[in-house]
C-alpha cells in the first residue's frame, strides 16, 4: 500500500508555470491588435502583462502603444482576443521540461491536482486536453470560474473542496505573485518556480521554496515536510 502523502492536494498555476504560453498568447493579442491599427507588442511584454486575466492582458496591451483603450470597448476587445486565443493551435513545445513526467509521478505517488489559473476556464481546459495533461487534473478553476481570481484565495478554495482536502493538506505551484498571496490568503505554503512571468526577482516573491526546474518539485515538497 502507498504511504499517505503529507500534501494529497497539489494546485497549479498554468501560464509560467506549466508551460510557456507567451508566444501563442502573444501571436493572438497582437492578431488583436494590428485589426484595431495598433501596434504590436513584444513577447518580453507579454511575459509581463500575463497573470491577471484575460481583460487586464488586453488593457495592457492596448496602453503599451500609448493609447488606452477606453474603458466601455474593452468587453468587445476581450471577446475578440479570446475567439483568436481559442484558434491558436495548442503547442506541445510549450510544455516546460519535466511537466508531464512529474505531473505522472506526482499522481502515481498520490496526490491529486488541481489547476488554479487567471486564465478563463474554458480555454484552460481545451488546452490541457490538447496538450495532453488533462487526465492529470481532477480541478479546473479559471479567472472566470469565480467573481474573484487569484490574488483572491477563493479559485484555491474552490478547487480543494473538489479534491476533498483542507488547505492544511495542500501547496500551491506557481511563479508570480498572484500565486503565492492567493496561497498566503488561503493558509497553504506555496513554491515558487523560478523560469515564469514573475514581474519581480522570484525570491522577493515569498515563497516557501523556488524551484529552477519543474522536476524538482517532488524533492522540494519533501522538504516542506516538517
Ligand atoms: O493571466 C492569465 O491569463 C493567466 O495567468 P496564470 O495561468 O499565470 O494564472
Ligand atoms: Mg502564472
Amino acid at each position: 500500500m502507498r504511504a499517505p502523502t503529507r500534501f494529497p492536494a497539489l494546485l497549479f498555476d498554468f501560464d509560467g508555470t506549466l508551460i510557456d504560453s507567451a508566444p501563442e498568447i502573444g501571436f493572438a493579442l497582437n492578431g488583436l491588435l494590428a485589426e484595431r491599427g495598433r501596434p504590436p507588442v513584444t513577447e518580453a511584454q507579454i511575459r509581463q502583462f500575463v497573470g491577471d486575466g484575460a481583460a487586464k492582458l488586453v488593457e495592457r496591451g492596448f496602453a503599451a502603444g500609448g493609447d488606452p483603450l477606453p474603458e466601455e470597448e474593452l468587453p468587445v476587445a476581450v471577446r475578440r482576443y479570446l475567439a483568436l486565443y481559442a484558434e491558436v493551435p495548442a503547442v506541445p513545445g510549450s510544455i516546460y521540461p519535466g511537466v508531464p513526467e512529474t505531473l505522472e509521478r506526482l499522481v502515481a505517488a498520490g496526490h491529486r491536482l488541481g489547476l488554479c489559473t487567471n486564465k478563463p476556464e474554458g480555454i484552460s481546459r481545451t488546452l490541457l486536453r490538447d496538450l495532453g495533461l488533462g487526465p492529470r487534473f481532477a480541478a479546473v478553476v479559471g479567472g472566470d470560474t469565480l467573481p474573484r481570481r487569484k490574488p483572491s484565495p477563493d479559485p484555491l478554495l474552490h478547487a480543494l473542496e473538489t479534491l476533498g482536502h483542507g488547505a492544511d493538506r495542500a501547496v500551491m505551484v506557481g511563479d508570480n505573485g498572484n500565486d503565492v498571496k492567493a496561497a498566503r490568503a488561503a493558509g497553504m505554503p506555496v513554491i515558487a518556480v523560478s523560469y515564469g512571468y514573475p514581474r519581480m526577482p522570484v525570491v522577493e516573491l515569498g515563497a516557501d521554496r523556488v524551484i529552477d526546474l519543474f522536476a524538482h518539485l517532488p524533492e522540494a515538497l519533501e522538504s516542506l515536510v516538517d
